[in-house]
Order: structure tokens, then C-alpha cells, then sequence
């Protein structure tokens, strides 16, 4: 589903490699942590799958696109075909729950009745049944990162794509947010998560891509966040 082939990035303002010789390769339905200290590579590797940057050096593929070479027409097919999470929820808070989901649907011209119809069944999934007209700030933190989760997953991404989703929440809220993230790993979706939550990773024995300054030091099936650290 995914594949990195020796891909380098080295950005015009920096000396060292962002990404320096990486070579990766995820399957679809995988469940994947990716960790690594501040500036090890992470965000600079989910940026070359949705193109919003190209590799110096290397391919990368996701799905049966070379994600580099795709001509600039058809790159926002790739991004419907992933879905993001982030740490800060990023919904439209002048939108209510229901809206922020059905607005991705709309912006990729679904027709209305379709919108009306999946919109409850991804907020029921996620755990939201009976909030569909609340504004953003009428949610708790882990409400608003399920909205979120329900906005990714509405079109039903080949890839869901979670930059620290669980950063801005406790504990307690977070293992729900990993529970409902694995649901959605069971319908196939293949999942990226980088994180720095130890305690995540380590209960969730999944798979473990480990980089430091833009090397990959480890790739483990069933990892844990790793001693020490
Ligand atoms: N747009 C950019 N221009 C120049 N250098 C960048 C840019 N984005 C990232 N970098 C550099 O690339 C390296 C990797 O950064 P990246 O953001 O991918 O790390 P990260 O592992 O996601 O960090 P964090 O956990 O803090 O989000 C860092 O040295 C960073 O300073």
C-alpha cells in the first residue's frame, strides 16, 4: 500500500537530510507507529505520501501511484485516498459535528442525498450518535478528535494518516481514540500513526518504525516504544 525506495529529502534550508536513504514498505490493513524524537524524520515522511513535498532522492509509491511523478491534476485524488488526523482536531469551528464531516464529502462533489446518508452511520461508528448538531467548542477533547476521525474516515481512505492524534488528550480519553483507531484498522484501512506516547505504543504491541535523524534504526512487528527513551 505504501512504499518508500531509498527516499533522501533534504530541504533547501537545512544541511542535513530530513529523510536520508529510508526504505519502507507497509501493507494494506498494517497498523503502523512511527517514532522518533523531534525532528527525526516523521512529519517530513507522511508529507512525500500526500505530496505536499517531493523526495531529493528515491520513490514513493502509495497504492499503484508513484506519488512523485503524479502529474499535478491528479494529486487530489491521491489526498482523497488519505486521511488525516492531527494532534490539534483542525475542525471548522463555525460548522456544526455533522457539517465538518459532511463538508468532505461535499468538496469532492458527493452527491447530497449520499452526504445525508453516510454522515450519521460514520458518526455513529465513531461513537458520536446524538451529537450531530453541536459546535466544535461544545465537545470535549477527545469529542473533537473523534470528529475528526469521523471527517478522515467519511470517504473511506486506503490510508488514514495520524500525526500525534492522541497529543492534547489524557490518558483515559487517549486509549479510546487508539480503540476507535484500531476499529477502523479492522475494516481494511491501513493506518500510520506517529506518535511520542510510550504508553500507546507499548500496550498496543503493533508494528514499530523507529527513526533518528532521518534513518530508519528500527522496524519492528511487534514493538514497543523502546527502553530508556
Ligand atoms: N519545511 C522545512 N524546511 C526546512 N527544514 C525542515 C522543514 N520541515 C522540516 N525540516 C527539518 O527536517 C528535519 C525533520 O523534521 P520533521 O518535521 O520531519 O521531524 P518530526 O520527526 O516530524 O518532528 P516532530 O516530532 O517535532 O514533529 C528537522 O531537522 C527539521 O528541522
Amino acid at each position: 500500500m505504501i512504499r518508500l525506495e531509498h527516499v533522501s529529502k533534504t530541504y533547501k534550508t537545512s544541511t542535513r537530510p530530513a529523510l536520508d536513504d529510508v526504505s519502507v514498505g507497509i501493507d494494506k490493513g498494517e497498523f503502523v507507529f512511527l517514532i522518533g524524537p523531534s525532528g527525526s524524520g516523521k512529519s517530513t515522511f507522511m508529507r512525500l505520501l500526500l505530496r505536499e513535498d517531493v523526495p531529493s532522492r528515491g520513490r514513493v509509491f502509495v497504492a499503484d501511484w508513484n506519488v512523485a511523478k503524479l502529474p499535478r491534476r491528479r494529486v487530489p485524488r491521491l489526498r482523497q485516498r488519505i486521511g488525516c488526523v492531527f494532534q490539534d482536531f483542525r475542525l471548522l469551528n463555525n460548522k456544526t459535528v455533522a457539517e465538518n464531516v459532511a463538508f468532505a464529502l461535499e468538496v469532492i462533489g458527493k452527491p447530497r442525498g449520499d452526504i445525508q446518508r453516510v454522515v450519521p452511520q460514520v458518526l455513529q461508528l465513531v461513537g458520536l450518535d446524538g451529537k450531530a448538531d453541536r459546535m466544535p467548542n461544545e465537545l470535549s477533547g477527545g469529542e473533537q478528535q473523534r470528529v475528526a476521525i469521523a471527517r478522515a474516515f467519511v470517504n473511506r481512505p486506503l490510508v488514514l494518516l495520524c500525526d500525534e492524534p492522541t497529543g492534547n488528550l489524557d490518558p483515559d480519553t487517549s486509549q479510546d481514540i487508539m480503540l476507535l483507531l484500531e476499529r477502523i484498522n479492522r475494516t481494511g484501512t491501513t493506518v500510520v500513526m506517529a506518535t511520542h506516547d510510550h504508553g500507546i505504543v507499548d500496550s498496543m504491541r503493533r508494528r514499530v518504525v523507529e527513526l533518528s535523524l532521518g534513518r530508519v534504526i528500527r522496524d519492528d512487528a511487534r514493538g514497543v516504544y523502546g527502553v530508556g527513551r
